[in-house]
């Protein structure tokens, strides 16, 4: 079964139509990149994947399951890091896994040692019991990452994973995404960096104007070809003209 199906799917905003006929399908244990520019539909194609919300038409499945009849069941599944979110500003990270861990049914034991394995893991173990509030935007990222995979989830869909974080952090991200995958789980990412979708990913669906323009693993490139070639060539953008409109 793979872990993610999406047949034709359209979901439109009004007059703005976000994505178009939509086909794309991941196998379970891909680390897969949603790349594309700004605009291109990656955040709505994961807002219909996790839930969030419904299609104008088109199947979706998520290891095996439909987010649009059962979106609480797809929650259970999954862990989610959507775009601009942050703690809880009034929680510290300690109350926010806890928040996580009894949401996930988790008990006090597992919530505890997960706390500090991931505490210690990115690097913020003096900072459990500190306000989100005055947290830095790199630290409420660590915590988000950090609740994303609190439960252990077999598919993890995660917008700019590596957004605000130093080259240590971002280091120790990339190792855990690559171990994550290494065991057998899912993890897709959204991002406009093509570094970095080239460098982390398996493979890369490059998204433009709401539908699929590519599909690339990023090993398989020559030197005479890297993932930013296709991209500009596939978004139909030079450096000095800029991205062309996609809507
Ligand atoms: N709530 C909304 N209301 C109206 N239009 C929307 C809404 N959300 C997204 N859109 C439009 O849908 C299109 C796709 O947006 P989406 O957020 O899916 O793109 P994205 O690839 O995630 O972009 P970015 O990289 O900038 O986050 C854009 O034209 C956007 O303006």
């Amino acid at each position: 079964m793979p872990a993610i199906q999406i047949d034709d799917l359209t979901r439109a905003y009004g007059d703005v139509t976000a994505v178009e006929e939509l086909s794309l399908t991941v196998a379970e244990g891909e680390l897969f990149g949603l790349l594309g520019p700004n605009g291109a539909g990656k955040t709505t194609t994961m807002e219909v994947l996790t839930g969030q919300i419904v299609p104008d038409s088109g199947r979706v499945r998520v290891l095996g399951v439909d987010p649009v009849t059962e979106p609480t069941a797809v929650r259970e599944l999954v862990g989610v890091l959507p775009e601009k979110e942050s703690p809880p500003s009034f929680m510290t990270p300690r109350e926010y896994f806890d928040f996580v861990g009894a949401v996930r049914g988790l008990d006090d034991e597992a919530v505890d040692e997960r706390t500090d394995t991931w505490a210690e893991r990115l690097g913020f173990a003096e900072k459990l019991d500190t306000m989100a509030t005055d947290l830095s935007r790199g630290q409420q990222q660590k915590v988000m990452i950090a609740g994303a995979f609190f439960h252990e989830p077999a598919v993890v869909f995660i917008d700019e994973p590596l957004a605000n974080l130093d080259p240590i952090v971002q280091e120790r991200v990339k190792r855990f995404l690559r171990e994550y995958r290494e065991a057998g789980n899912t993890i897709i990412i959204t991002t406009h960096d093509v570094d970095v979708a080239a460098e982390l990913c398996s493979r890369v669906g490059v998204v433009h104007g709401g539908g699929l323009v590519a599909d690339v693993r990023p090993a398989e490139l020559s030197a005479e070809e890297t993932l930013l070639d296709v991209f500009l060539d596939r978004v139909d953008a030079t450096v000095e003209g800029g991205v062309a409109a996609d809507d």
